[in-house]
């Protein structure tokens, strides 16, 4: 069966939708205060990560600091849950912008990974030991609904 990183038209797809996401989050006011100037190295790591987690090349949890790195990125943030809504409403309006497809099947499973990405985004960000954040410890492996 066809990953969903193919479907999406794979790293070059993804990359293009990456940066229109980004682009957003950066020019919005609810968001922009938690990513400052924005990083250069953000829509490479996202990307991989995206790659990573819809089926196509492991290069973020080889290369890029994998998923103890991502928890490091979130900590402290103390994202607030309007701007949790917020990220979840910008990224599938970028996957319409990007032109990813429009399929139910395929909109369906990147809804659920971003609502459920931007949970563990969100208690990591507000964990003050490690006791208290989310017990996911690896990049997951997102399937079809
Ligand atoms: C709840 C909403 C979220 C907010 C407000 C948020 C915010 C941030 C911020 C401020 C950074 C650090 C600055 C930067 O690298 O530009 C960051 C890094 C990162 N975030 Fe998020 N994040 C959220 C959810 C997510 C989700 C759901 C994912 C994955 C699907 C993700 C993936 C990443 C990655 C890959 C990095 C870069 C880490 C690295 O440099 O290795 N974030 N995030």
């Amino acid at each position: 069966m066809e990953t969903l990183f193919e479907h999406a038209g794979g790293e070059e797809g993804l990359r293009r939708f990456i940066e229109v996401f980004y682009r957003s989050v950066l020019a919005d006011p609810l968001l922009q205060p938690l990513f400052g100037a924005g990083k250069a190295s953000h829509v490479g790591h996202l990307t991989a990560f995206t790659a990573e987690t819809f089926g196509g090349p492991d290069t973020f949890s080889k290369e890029m600091g994998g998923f103890p790195a991502l928890i490091d990125a979130h900590r402290g943030l103390k994202i607030e849950e309007a701007q949790r809504q917020r990220f979840v409403e910008l990224y599938l309006a970028a996957a319409d912008t990007a032109g990813l497809p429009a399929d139910d099947a395929f909109r369906a499973a990147l809804r659920s990974h971003v609502e459920f990405g931007t949970e563990v985004a969100v208690q990591n960000s507000h964990a003050e030991t490690d006791d208290q954040l989310h017990p996911l410890r690896e990049v997951p492996r997102w399937e079809w609904e």
